[in-house]
C-alpha cells in the first residue's frame, strides 16, 4: 500500500464522523427512521421548498446515509454522492435522470447483463438510442457519438471478460461533443481506479460487491458533482425509481468500506497467483486477467490499475461441458452469482450472470459459451489453489 493509499485507507475509516460531536460514540449512529418531525409548519414548508436544508423524509436522505455518500465521494474524489439499493437502483435512477425521448447512448459492448437489459429492452422503449460499440477502441466512438449522443457508459475491467476502457481517451472524446461519461467502477473500486481523476463525470457502483465485501447486503451509489447528484437524488431517485438504501444497509456498507484498502490488496495478490496458475494450466487455453503480461490490455491496466483486482476469466477445453463439470467438483469455492466477497465464488455468465443476451449477442459482444468468472475471495491462497486444482481436469 503505497502514501496515497494509506491516506485512502485512513479516509475509508475516519472520513466526515468526529465521535465527540456524537456523545463519543466511536462509530456512528444509525439512523433507523422513515421521516423527521419538523419544529414548525413553517420550516416543514420551507423544507419542502428547498429553501432549508435538512432531513425530512428518508426516501430523499437520511443521516446515516449521508455519511456513506460524504464518505464515497470523498474516496472517489468526487463533490458529491448517493446512497441507493442496489447498483440496478443506482445506474437505472442516473439514466433517467439524465436521458430523455430523442437522445442517445453509446455503451460498451461487455456490460453486466441486467445493466445491458436495461438499456437494450427498456430504455428503447422509452425512445432513447442505445448503440453499443467495442469501447477499447477510442476511434469506434470517435465515428459512432453525434450531437445526440447524451451518455456515454461503460465498466472496466468489463463483467465477465475483464475488457477494459480507457477512461482518459473516452472521456476527452465525450467532452468535444458535451455527452456524460458515466463509469461502472464495480469490479476496480475507488481503492484501484477513480475514473473521475481520467475525466469520467459520474461513478456508479454494485456497492453489493467490493464495497459491502462480505455477501450480506444489496446496495448501490453514484457520486459525481454536486449539482449532477442532486438531480439524480431529486429525480432519478426520490421519483423515478425510489431506489432508497435503507439506513441499516448504509452503516453495513460502510463497515464494509472500513477495510476495503486491506481487502483489496488481498484479493489483488491471490488473483494474481491464481491468474499465473490457470495461465500455466494445459486444460485452460485462455485466462483473462489485467495482471497477466498475456492480456491484451496489460500496458492499459497498468496505467489505470496500480493492482488488477479480484476477477478472472478463464475458459476450459472442452468447452463448457467441461467448465460445468470443473465447477461441480469444487467443495470450498462457492458455485454462485455476484462477487467481491470474501468467499471466493465461481460461475458461467452464459447460462447466468449474461443469460439476458441471446446466443448471437453473447457471440457479438465477447460472451463465448465456455467463458468461466472467477471472484477471488480472502481465504488461505493455498485453499483456494488446492480446490481450483483438484477440480481442473487433470493434468496427463
Ligand atoms: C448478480 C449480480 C452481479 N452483478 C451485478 C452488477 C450490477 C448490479 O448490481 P446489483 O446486483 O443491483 O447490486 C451493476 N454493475 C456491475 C458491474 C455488476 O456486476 C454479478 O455479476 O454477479
Amino acid at each position: 500500500m503505497n502514501d496515497s493509499q494509506s491516506d485512502f485507507a485512513t479516509r475509508a475509516i475516519h472520513h466526515g464522523y468526529d465521535p465527540r460531536q456524537n456523545e463519543g460514540a466511536l462509530t456512528p449512529p444509525l439512523h433507523l427512521t422513515s421521516t423527521f418531525v419538523f419544529e414548525s409548519a413553517e420550516v416543514g414548508a420551507e423544507m419542502f421548498a428547498g429553501e432549508r436544508s435538512g432531513h425530512f423524509y428518508s426516501r430523499i436522505s437520511n443521516p446515516t446515509n449521508d455519511l456513506l455518500e460524504r464518505r464515497i465521494a470523498s474516496l472517489e474524489g468526487a463533490e458529491a454522492g448517493l446512497a441507493l439499493a442496489s447498483g440496478m437502483g443506482a445506474i437505472t435512477s442516473t439514466l433517467w435522470t439524465l436521458l430523455a425521448p430523442g437522445d442517445e447512448l453509446i455503451i460498451d459492448k461487455t456490460l453486466y447483463g441486467c445493466t445491458f437489459s436495461f438499456m437494450q429492452h427498456g430504455l428503447t422503449k422509452f425512445g432513447i438510442t442505445v448503440t453499443p460499440i467495442d469501447m477499447t477502441e477510442p476511434q469506434n466512438l470517435k465515428e459512432a457519438i453525434s450531437e445526440k449522443t447524451r451518455v456515454i457508459y461503460f465498466e472496466t475491467p468489463a463483467n465477465p471478460n475483464m475488457r477494459l476502457v480507457d477512461i482518459e481517451a473516452v472521456s476527452t472524446i465525450a467532452r468535444s461533443y458535451g455527452a456524460t461519461v458515466v463509469v461502472d467502477n464495480t469490479y476496480a473500486t475507488p481503492f484501484l481506479t477513480r475514473p473521475l481523476e481520467f475525466g469520467a463525470d459520474i461513478v456508479v457502483h454494485s456497492a453489493t460487491k467490493y464495497l459491502g465485501g462480505h455477501g450480506d447486503l444489496v446496495a448501490g451509489l453514484v457520486v459525481g458533482s454536486g449539482e449532477m447528484v442532486k438531480q439524480i437524488r431529486l429525480i432519478g431517485m426520490k421519483d423515478m425509481t425510489g431506489a432508497v438504501m435503507s439506513p441499516f444497509n448504509a452503516m453495513l456498507v460502510m463497515r464494509g468500506i472500513k477495510t476495503l484498502a486491506l481487502r483489496m490488496d488481498r484479493h489483488c495478490q491471490s488473483a494474481m497467483t491464481i491468474a499465473r496458475m490457470l495461465e500455466e494450466h494445459p486444460a485452460v487455453p485462455e485466462v483473462y486477467f489485467p495482471g497477466l503480461e498475456s492480456f491484451p490490455q496489460h500496458s492499459l491496466a497498468q496505467k489505470q490499475m496500480p493492482g488488477y483486482g479480484g476477477m478472472i476469466a478463464f475458459e476450459l477445453h472442452g468447452g463448457i461441458a467441461a467448465g460445468r463439470a470443473m465447477m461441480n467438483r469444487l467443495t470450498m469455492i462457492g458455485r454462485a452469482v455476484s462477487l467481491g466477497d470474501a468467499e471466493t465464488l465461481i460461475q458461467h455468465p452464459a447460462s447466468m450472470t449474461h443469460s439476458t443476451y441471446t446466443p448471437e449477442e453473447r457471440a457479438v459482444y465477447g460472451i463465448s459459451d465456455g467463458l468461466i468468472r472467477l471472484s477471488v475471495g480472502l481465504e488461505g491462497i493455498d485453499d483456494i489453489l488446492a480446490d481450483l486444482t483438484q477440480a481442473l481436469p487433470p493434468v496427463k
